[in-house]
Order: structure tokens, then sequence, then C-alpha cells
């Protein structure tokens, strides 16, 4: 009797040990390389904290494309330019969803559903993102722009002040979180955070949103891996924390709203119109999923762009640069007046390029917002199947020496004299059917951020030399797990080229925007 238990139970649990050890949620891809693993950990291990480089160092032995096993998940990894323009541009329509995620989708985003960027690809995802597109095309940025005067002529006032005109050396991050927030919230509830960069709100809602982003990362999360962790990880009730924190502001930016519209008092908004909008579409939950959307994702981006193109800017190389885009804005603009004319036009192309390099060198998502496709794609003699998870590497994609020379040396000039339609410059807003839809927002708010410090400032390295920025893409990172690039602490001088004329266009700038205070 035993024995014939054992006989009739042995193959059951050989097969459930096996399915736990090694089974994936998308069965083996055949004709594509695939990365050797453990049972159970699959290449977690190995892949460890920096996915982006351990990825990009085995694309060297497997190809620019391999699958990875990583816990019960199977992903297809993409590692150079070439790869991730047949994967995600020619085949767009094919790689248009996203993954479900448990501790992101599980637990953070229980109350206040999912961002765009997180949401798989549904009638309902179909329709937030043409609201934000709509909301965040050309024309509508145009119209932002007495925004981003504001915004940036208040942080470059207060480097002006608390520089005390040059001669103290500053540790530039919140200035320039502030700017992308107070850009986004005031878009999308009339709402601005009117207080300094010590700010309380504009605290709050930094850490509580780099707190989250880390739940989103590809590499910090192990029990969205190991279905197993999820019954004693800690990583939930932390997950729990961060929710609860952010109901409370984002219900309260909604609910001021709703009040102000109740009143008549309140400002032109994107969330207003929604609201107001008889015809609109959206139910309440996703009118929250745009909300959180515009709040997170130009808070984790812009500002990492910004702030590492001022750290590099401040290092012995980068004094070249900002020389070459001084002379480039004086060239353009004359008569000086490139301070205002940025708000109306984007026609400094060395600026433009300065900025491309600056996406580039920087990828502030190394690792993009993960896809999952919704029909098969071939790459090369494999079949890839409906269903499977892609990660792409931006950072390897971006450093790919087939595709850009010298990918390590930063350098504008890569950008300048390129012909219209040459295609993605590079992978810093990913690309194809789910590409990035606030690039036009922020290449805006990176052309008139860098117009102004450099037409305002020279940038000095610190005085300290423990205040030195770190210069590499990866390392620069103060959280390596993190979604997004969160700079290390460092400090720039801020040396004013012409306090007389800075003061001057600050004040012109306070004019033109005071109605908007
Ligand atoms: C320099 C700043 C920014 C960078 C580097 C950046 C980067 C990215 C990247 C890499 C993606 C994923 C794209 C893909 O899967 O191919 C993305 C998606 C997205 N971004 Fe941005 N972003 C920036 C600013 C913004 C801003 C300011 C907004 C809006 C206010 C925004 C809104 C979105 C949205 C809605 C998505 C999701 C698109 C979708 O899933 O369909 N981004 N961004």
């Amino acid at each position: 009797m035993t024995i014939s238990i054992i006989i009739v139970a042995a193959p059951v649990i050989l097969y459930f040990a096996y399915k736990l050890l090694y089974g994936t949620d998308t069965p083996h891809i055949k004709n594509l390389p695939e990365i050797p693993g453990l049972p159970l950990f699959g290449s977690l291990l190995e892949f460890g904290t920096n996915h982006a480089k351990v990825a990009q160092n085995l694309a060297k032995k497997y190809g620019p494309v391999f699958q990875v096993r990583l816990g019960n998940r199977r992903i297809v990894f993409a590692n150079s330019f070439d790869s991730v323009k047949h994967l995600w541009i020619t085949n767009q329509s094919a790689l248009i969803s996203r993954p479900k995620l448990h501790t992101f989708h599980t637990v953070v985003s229980s109350s206040q559903g999912f961002t765009i960027g997180t949401s798989p690809w549904d009638e309902s995802c179909k329709n937030r993102r043409k609201a934000a597109a709509t909301a965040l095309n050309r024309p509508a940025v145009q119209s932002y722009m007495p925004l981003i005067d504001l915004e940036s002529n208040v942080s470059i006032k207060e480097l002006l002040r608390d520089s005390k005109g040059g001669q103290i050396d500053l540790d530039p991050r919140a200035y320039w979180q502030r700017y992308a927030l107070n850009t986004s919230l005031t878009l999308n509830y009339g709402y601005r955070i009117d207080g300094d960069k010590d700010d309380k709100l504009l605290k709050e809602i930094t850490d509580v949103e780099r707190g989250v982003s880390n739940f989103r990362s590809t590499s910090n999360n192990w029990q969205d891996y190991i279905p197993l962790m999820r019954l004693w990880s800690g990583q939930s009730k932390e997950a729990i924390t961060f929710r609860e924190r952010r109901d409370v502001y984002m219900d309260r930016l909604l609910k001021t709203l709703k009040e102000k519209i109740d009143a008549g008092t309140d400002k032109p908004c994107i969330t207003g119109n929604i609201l107001r909008d008889p015809e609109a579409k959206l139910n309440e939950a996703e009118i929250k999923s745009i909300g959180l959307t515009m709040v997170s994702a130009g808070l984790d981006t812009v500002p990492g762009n910004l702030i590492m193109g001022i750290a590099y800017l401040s290092t012995p190389h980068g004094q070249t640069i900002q020389k070459r885009a001084y002379a480039a804005i004086q060239e353009a603009y004359p008569n000086n007046d490139a301070w205002h004319a940025c708000i109306h036009e984007e026609k400094i192309p060395y600026i433009t390029a300065l900025y491309k390099e600056i996406l580039r060198y920087w990828t502030v998502i190394p690792i993009c917002l993960p896809r999952v496709s919704i029909k098969p794609i071939v790459w090369e003699n494999a079949t890839i199947p409906a269903g499977t998870t892609f990660y792409m590497n931006a950072y390897a994609a971006d450093y790919d020496v087939s595709h850009f020379k010298d990918p390590h040396l930063f350098d504008p000039e890569r950008y300048l004299n390129i012909p219209d339609g040459a295609g993605t410059p590079h992978y810093g807003y990913g690309a194809g059917s789910r590409m990035c839809v606030g690039s036009h927002l922020a290449n805006r708010e990176l052309f008139t951020a860098f117009v102004r410090l450099i037409s305002a400032f020279e940038f000095t390295p610190p005085v300290d030399k423990r205040d030195e920025p770190v210069m590499d893409c990866l390392k620069a990172n103060a959280i390596p797990t993190s979604l997004t690039l969160e700079p290390k602490y460092f400090k720039v001088g801020f040396k004013p080229r012409d306090k007389t004329v800075l003061e001057k266009w600050i004040r012109e700038s306070e004019e033109k925007t005071r109605s908007l205070m």
C-alpha cells in the first residue's frame, strides 16, 4: 500500500518540484540563446543589482538578444541599438503591452491605479494614453511655455541668491526637482508649490516617488520573480507605507481642484479640462491614473538629465563644452535676448544637440519600462511567442560601439548636422508604440533650462574635491536598484557671467509670469 502511494506520488512531487525550481511563466524559446541559471533563482544572483551592466557584458558572449530566467519569469533582453530598433520599432504593433508585476501592481497601486507607463494594453490604456498625448503634443506644449518661464526663473533666481553670487558651491538637485514637479503639478492640477527648494510637500512627493520608483525597478523586487518570497517579504509592508503616503497628496490635489472648480476659482489644467468635459470618456479611476502619471513621469526623469547635465558641464572637459554652448547662444542671439527667445522657439542647434547627448549619455532609465508582446515576433531564427516579456537595455543600446563612435565620450557634436528623418537619436525616451508621451514637454524643459543656465552662469568644479560628481551613467546612481537614475550628492560653482544683466532678466521674467504665481 505504502509503496504504491509512493509510486503514484513520486512523479507528482517531482513534477511540482521541477516546476517550482525551473518552471517559467512562458515556455523556453527555440533558437534564441539562453543564459544558464540556477534552480529557483535563475540568473537573479548573477544579474544582482546591476542588470544593465551585467546584461551588456553577457551580450558579448551570447549575442545582442538573449533569453534569461529570472526566478519564474522568462525575459527576452535586447542589448544593442539595432536589435532594439528591430524589436521595438519595426515590430511596434506587436510590442505594445506592459507586464503586471506583483509588488507594483498588486501592492503599491491598489488605490490610485496604474500609471499609463505601467498599464497593460487595453481600451482604457489606449484612452488614457490618447488623452495624455493630446495634452502633451507640440502646440499644447507651446501653450505651457509661460509656466516653464516661471519655474526656470524661480530656480535660477534661488541659485543666484543661495550661491551668494557664485561664492558658495551648491548641490543643484532640489532646485531642478521642484522645476519639474511644479511644471507637472500646474499642468495637471493648476497648482504649484510656491515654497523654496526645502518645501515640505516638495520633499514628501520626491521622497515617496523615489521610493515607489524602487518598487518598479527590474532588480529590486525578487518577490516579483519568486512567488514563494511573497509569503514573508518585508518589501510589501514598505510598499504599503509608500502607497498610503502617496494617497494623501494625490487625493488632496484632486480634491482641491474639484473644490476650486465648484467655486469657479480653478486655473485651466489637464484634469480640470477632463472633469469639465461632458464628452470625456474617462472615469474617476482613469482621471486618477493620468494625474499619477503626470506627477511621477517627469519627476524622476527631467531632473535626472538636468542635474547630471550640469554636473558634466562643471568638469574640466565640460568647460570646453560650456564655451562652445555659450558661443552658440551668442551667435544665434547677438542682441543677448536668448533668455526670452528660448520660451518662444528652439533655434540653437548646439543646445538641442547638447540635451540629446545628455539624454543619451545619462540614459536615466537604463532598463526601459518593460514590455509584453501581443503577437509573435521574429528575431533571426527564433519566433518569440505572444505574451513574452521584453526588457530593453537602453543603457547598452545607447553605449553601443557599433552605432555610436566613442560612446563613452560626452560629445554633443555627434547630434549636429543630422539630416531630417535620420531616426531615433537615442533610447532615453524608449521607442516605438509605447515611447514616452512627454518627450516634447521634456525637450522644451531641458532646452529652456540649459539656454538660461548657460546664459546666466559659468559652472565650475567644486572647491572641495569630495563634492565632485561621479561621471559614469550607472555609478552616478545613488540607488543602483532604482528604476531611474537618482543622482548622487555633488556640488557645483554657479558663477554669474554678468550679475546686472542676469538680475534684469530675472525681473523681466517675474513681471511676465506674475499672474501664474
Ligand atoms: C527627460 C525626461 C523624460 C524621460 C527620459 C522619459 C523617459 C521615458 C521612457 C524611457 C518611457 C518608456 C518608453 C518605452 O517603453 O518605450 C517613458 C514613458 C512615458 N513617459 Fe516619459 N520620460 C520623460 C519625461 C516625461 C514627462 C515630462 C512626461 C509627462 C508629463 C512623461 C510621460 C510619459 C508617459 C505617459 C509614458 C508612458 C507611455 C506608455 O506607456 O504608453 N515622460 N518615458
